[in-house]
């Protein structure tokens, strides 16, 4: 299980995620988010992840001069495209900028079934995402809102490794371990305030993680 850590405006606390092993942290440049960073902000925290930890930014409907601007500005490795944009626009705007994206999908649980999930998903594999993120519909935000949506929505046979998001915490991330998902992301469940991160939350996701990952084990797995 891969592990996600996103919405960090602090120094000390992209630093701490990384110390505790999560595979990829996330910078929010989406200025109505409380959790969005200034290009300056960016520059100070992403020069301070190590090797084999990876840098994501997320952006919402960004227009492709402004992304331009951002990409030759600080150093990232993924696109997370958290918008309304279609396969195409995140097609052409990551081939502009020369870099792998992923996309998150906000499920409706009024609107949404497994097919329709697994059909969009198939949409924007076609266009070259690496992978697919799932999060929870929220008619007033685009995310982190701190709430899940129906699990059972998920598709089995996705096109597309999928990334769990939308209210995650230490308390209930283990029951994804059953889920067909390739990583968890969280956001709000690892805060004391919105962008402020508490290593004590982080710390316990890490923990919950992992054991749930080393129970359900096998050889092969584990080599
Ligand atoms: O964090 C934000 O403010 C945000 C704003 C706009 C789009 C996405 C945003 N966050 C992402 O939402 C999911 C779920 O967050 P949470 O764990 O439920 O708080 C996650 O990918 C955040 O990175």
């Amino acid at each position: 299980m891969h592990v996600k850590f996103c919405g960090f405006t602090q120094l000390s606390d992209i630093q701490t995620a990384a110390q505790l092993g999560a595979d990829a942290v996330g910078l929010v440049f989406y200025p109505p988010s409380p959790r969005a960073v200034t290009i300056e902000q960016a520059q100070t925290l992403s020069a301070a992840v190590p090797a084999f930890v990876s840098v994501v930014a997320l952006v919402v409907n960004m227009p492709k001069e402004e992304l331009v601007k951002l990409a030759n500005d600080v150093p990232f490795d993924i696109l997370q495209f958290h918008g309304d944009e279609t396969p195409e626009q995140c097609e052409q705007l990551a081939s502009r900028v020369n870099k792998r994206w992923i996309k998150a999908l906000r499920i409706n649980v009024e609107q949404d079934t497994p097919d329709s999930v697994r059909a969009q998903v198939a949409q924007f594999a076609d266009a070259g995402a690496s992978s697919i993120l799932l999060d929870a519909y929220h008619q007033a935000a685009y995310g982190g809102t701190g709430q899940r949506f129906d699990w059972s929505l998920i598709p089995h046979d996705s096109a597309l490794p999928i990334v769990l998001a939308g209210g995650l915490d230490a308390q209930n991330v283990a029951e994804t371990s059953n889920l067909p998902i390739y990583g968890v992301d969280v956001s709000g469940g690892i805060e004391v305030d919105k962008g402020k991160k508490d290593a004590a939350k982080m710390r316990a996701f890490m923990k919950a993680v992992k054991r749930d990952r080393w129970q359900n084990a096998t050889v092969t797995d584990a080599i």
